[in-house]
Formats: structure tokens, sequence, C-alpha cells
């Protein structure tokens, strides 16, 4: 059987007397997408921040490839292999998008972030720049300010520069919050085409059922900081108690 690339063991967070992560366990496989979704407050950010050390679990460990990485610092777990696309843009916005990847490939390649350096035009990285951004369909904005291009394509640049890092590991925070239908489709094709065809496993947190149930693999439904249910997308729409506890009267949503 595949090892797992990921493996989380009764992972727990407390602020005081609350747990938002209550013993939470999960093993995630290579090249698989697995969705973690579950209504407001119920854990999804803080067990991310724990995966990607923003945050210290109060208990449990997290094992990356076989390397114990619980409590290390961001810096380090990202160096392993493991990257966040955040909510919030966190591009260089007066950097055109190909300069956003050039610098997040130079960086990955050991040199310096500094813009003197994209500014030596590196021939290896500025070609593999292009090759990123016409993977994402981007590259007939490579040379736009990132700062004056949609909301919908900053965050496709996002995802070129977390992929520029070559993450082993890809945890996509709400990565269609906001985005116009169009655009919510562009980035649900580009995570399946990415889960298909490269070398990617994506954890993912999302709102929009519809997202959800269409690249998952498998879905962790989390309530109130605790693991409801793990299962395939059929197994999860079928749980009774995913239904009562956070579908509701939204569970039409949940049709493929
Ligand atoms: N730094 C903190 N200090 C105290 N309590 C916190 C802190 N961070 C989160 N919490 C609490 O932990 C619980 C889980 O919050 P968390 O943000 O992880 O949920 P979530 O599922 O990501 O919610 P949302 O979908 O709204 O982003 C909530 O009750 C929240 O108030």
């Amino acid at each position: 059987m595949t090892e797992p690339l990921l493996q989380v063991k009764n992972l727990t967070k407390r602020f005081g007397g609350v747990a938002a992560v209550s013993g939470v366990s999960l093993d995630v496989f290579p090249r698989e997408t697995l969705a973690i979704i579950g209504p407001n407050g119920a854990g999804k950010t803080t067990f991310y921040n724990m995966l990607s050390g923003r945050m210290t679990p109060t208990e449990g460990s997290i094992v990356l490839e076989g390397t114990d990485i619980t409590g290390l610092p961001p810096q380090r777990i990202s160096r392993m292999g493991v990257s966040r696309s955040f909510q919030i843009n966190n591009i260089f916005s007066e950097m055109t998008v190909r300069e956003n990847v050039e610098v997040a490939l130079s960086a990955y390649h050991g040199h310096s972030r500094r813009w003197a350096n994209i500014a030596t035009r590196n021939k290896p990285i500025q070609q593999e720049a292009d090759s990123i951004l016409e993977r994402l369909s981007l590259s007939d904005l490579a040379h736009r300010r990132a700062g004056v291009i949609s909301y919908g394509d900053k965050r496709l640049v996002e995802i070129a520069v977390v992929l520029a890092t070559r993450p082993h590991l890809v945890l996509l925070d709400e990565p269609t919050a906001g985005m116009t239908p169009d655009e919510t489709h562009r980035v649900t094709a580009l995570v399946k085409s990415l889960a298909s065809t490269g070398n990617y496993t994506f954890l993912i947190t999302e709102h929009d059922m519809r997202v959800v149930f269409d690249v998952a693999d498998r879905i962790l439904v989390m309530h109130r900081g605790q693991s409801l249910v793990l299962g395939t997308p059929q197994e999860v729409r079928a749980h009774p108690e995913v239904r009562r506890a956070y579908l509701g009267d939204a569970d039409e949503e949940m049709a493929p």
C-alpha cells in the first residue's frame, strides 16, 4: 500500500478553554486532493496553521514523508515541501506577473529574493516562469503589473508562485472565495488538471460545495474542532450526521 505523504495524529490546539482543534487524525496520500470542510469556527484555519507551522499544536504530531515536522517554524516546513496559498493576496503588485513567479523561483533555487537579481534576467528562471504561467493559462498576462489584473487572476498568480517552490503538498485556503463563476471554473479545472497530471497533493478548504465535490477525492468534515467524517464525496454526501450538523437545508448544493 502507498505510504502516506502526511500523517496527522491526534492533533489538538487549545486556546485557554477552547479546543479549536481536538484530536484530529488524518493520513493524506500522494497525489490525492483532500478537502476540509465545516461550518465557521469548525477549526479549519487552526488546522492549516498547525500544518504550515504558524501555530504549535498543544498535542499530537504531524509527520511529512516520514519526518516529524510538529512545531517546526513555517520557513522550515515550507522548505520541506509544504506550500500554502492564502485567502489574502500576497503577491508583489508593483512587479509583473512573470516577475512575481521569477522571484519565487529565484528564492527556491537559493538566489536572493532581491529585485536586482531578477533584473539580471536569469534565462533558465525566465523559461521556468514562462512554463508555469503557460500551465496556468496566464501567459497573456505575463508582462502586466500584478496590481492591475483581476482578483481571480491574482489568485491564480498566487498559485503560480506556490507551484514555483515545487511543493509536495499544497495547502489551498478558500481558493475560489470572491471569484466570479467563470474564475471559479478556471481554478477548479486547474486543480483537477494539476492533480491528475502533476506530482501534486492538495489540501483544500472551501465553502463552495460544488467546488468541493468536483475536485475532492476525499473529504474531511470538521465540526467544533473534531473530525466528524472522513470519506469519499459519496460517503460524506450520504452521512446523516453531516447532513444534520453541517449541510442542513443546503443539501441540494451538494448535488454534482
Ligand atoms: N488565536 C485564537 N485565540 C482564541 N481562539 C481562537 C483563535 N483562533 C481560533 N480560535 C477559535 O477556535 C475556533 C476555530 O476557529 P478557526 O478559525 O480555526 O475555524 P474555521 O473553521 O477556520 O472558521 P472559518 O470558516 O470561519 O474560517 C473558533 O471558536 C475560534 O474562535
